[in-house]
């Protein structure tokens, strides 16, 4: 007999039925103890795509029914038991899912109750902006740092087209803005060399969004050759092939790690996003509400706000706090 390893049984597991011998009795036998460690590559419709920690084959599975209502995404770590030859036609089961290092959500708007899952255990998240063609807005950056400090996923700024004229004075423009944050910023070029880029998504999971036309697609083809993600909208492989919504990882080609593509998500709702929470997506500003009145919702006409205060003592920019107030009123379905 195989010895009993400790972990697998506690107290619970042991019933001592009184009145008989004292025979223990193992009433719950740990559940699939062989299964195999994997993750959530890709979600189509029912069928996961998973890749195989132990030798990183990719196999097809489905949920099995003891997950209940709890939903596997992208990122997921999971347990497989079935099928795990990865032959065409064969599928496996999803047994169990890991506990989640990270959790990125969004809403489809601001006021939409329904949050969903972008991805799980996500390391980064990558914001790629274009610096021109289209001029980057800090709205949509800011928002997305609101989803990655309220996910406690790592922010880092992407700057696409560098080698466009206004690129300069956009990026001062923006090392300006977020001179009061501690934002990691990488600026890309179709001419240069993406060795800084790399060297941040290295050993990690990072997850790109971004606005259409920004070069994202570019981005991705560039780090993984062979990835065929649309440019301009257009698959290099065929039309309507790569018209795919949902998430998907990708490996790296040149140094370990995974990046996520989110093509259907080209910003995040906050409304799951307390008011609270959104203010950490703005550390700058965080500070002055220990002055607020008690109650402070930090709104532009909360009487007394601390976030005024400091602002108008010149230690936090007023288009910072703008911004948080449109994202705050966005939220509160004023706009
Ligand atoms: N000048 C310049 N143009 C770029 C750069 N990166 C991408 N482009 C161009 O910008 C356009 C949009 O690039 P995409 O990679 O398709 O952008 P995307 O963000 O994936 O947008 P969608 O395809 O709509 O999802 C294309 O015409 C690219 O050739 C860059 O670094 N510099
Ligand atoms: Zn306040």
């Amino acid at each position: 007999m195989a010895p009993v390893r400790r972990r697998e049984y506690d107290e619970d597991d042991v019933r001592v039925r009184p009145g008989r011998p004292s025979r223990p009795r193992t009433r719950i036998r740990p559940r699939h103890e062989g299964a195999a460690a994997g993750f959530v590559v890709a979600v189509d419709r029912g069928r996961y795509t998973c890749v195989l920690d132990d030798g990183g084959g990719t196999i097809t599975a489905m949920r099995a029914r003891e997950l209940g209502r709890k939903s596997v995404v992208v990122g997921d770590r999971i347990a497989l038991v079935g099928d795990l030859s990865g032959e065409p036609g064969s599928l496996a089961r999803i047994v169990r899912i890991e506990p989640r290092a990270s959790v990125l959500r969004r809403t489809a708007d601001d006021d939409d109750p329904y949050e969903r899952i972008v991805v799980a255990n996500a390391d980064q998240l990558v914001i790629v902006c274009a610096l021109q063609d289209p001029p980057p807005r800090t709205g949509f950056i800011d928002r997305c740092l609101v989803a990655a400090y309220d996910a406690d996923v790592r922010p880092l700024l992407c700057l696409t087209k560098a080698d466009l004229p206004a690129a300069d004075a956009e990026r001062a423009r923006l090392t300006e803005y977020y001179a009061d944050l501690e934002l990691d910023a990488v600026a890309c070029r179709p001419d240069g060399p993406l060795d800084p880029l790399l060297d941040r998504l290295a050993d990690r999971l990072s997850v790109l969004v971004g606005h259409s036309g920004v070069g994202k697609s570019t981005l991705v083809n560039r780090l993984i050759p062979g990835a065929d993600r649309a440019v301009g909208g257009v698959s290099a492989v065929g039309k309507g092939r790569h018209t795919s919504t949902s998430a998907v990882a990708l490996p790296l080609s040149d140094v370990d790690g995974w990046l996520v593509d989110t093509p259907g998500v080209r910003s995040f709702g906050l409304a799951h996003v307390s008011a609270e929470s959104l203010l950490h997506g703005f550390p700058d500003l965080a500070a002055g509400s220990v002055d607020c009145p008690p109650g402070c919702d930090h709104g532009r006409d909360a009487p007394g706000c601390g976030l005024d205060a400091l602002v108008a003592a010149g230690r936090a920019s007023a288009h910072r706090l703008e911004s948080y107030r449109r994202l705050l009123a966005s939220r509160a379905g004023e706009l």
